[in-house]
């Protein structure tokens, strides 16, 4: 199965457990890895053939810019429900980062896999 991908999406956000977290945003970054079948836009060469990365990226953007969340598992499990129920997605793999959690670590999150 071909796929459509997001890599490294950079977003701020409220999250965390923390009392400290909710009075700050925080950097988060977004993977994603999208079943859909590229042959048709191969084809066509049609922007509306497409699994569109930019109309989704905007979306995720728009939502987890806004969003205010406790856990990375919260709003990992909403944007991966938008992509499926939103743009028609069978299948997304969705990595969540959050590179300013933990001192001696690059980054830490969580890897999702849903489907429909
Ligand atoms: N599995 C998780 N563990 C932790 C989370 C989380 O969202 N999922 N969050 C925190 C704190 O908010 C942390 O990021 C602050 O450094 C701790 N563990």
């Amino acid at each position: 199965m071909d796929h459509v991908f997001i890599e490294g999406l950079e977003i701020e956000a409220v999250i965390g457990i923390y009392d400290w977290e909710r009075r700050i945003r925080q950097p988060l970054v977004f993977d994603l890895e999208m079943a859909f079948d590229n042959r048709v836009p191969a084809a066509s060469d049609a922007i509306g053939d497409t699994l569109d990365y930019k109309a989704i990226s905007d979306r995720i953007v728009e939502y987890a810019s806004q969003s205010q969340f406790g856990l990375v598992e919260t709003l990992a499990e909403r944007v991966a429900a938008i992509v499926l129920e939103e743009f028609g997605v069978r299948r997304v793999r969705l990595k969540l980062s959050k590179p300013s959690a933990i001192r001696n670590a690059r980054a830490v999150g969580v890897m999702i896999e849903r489907s429909r």
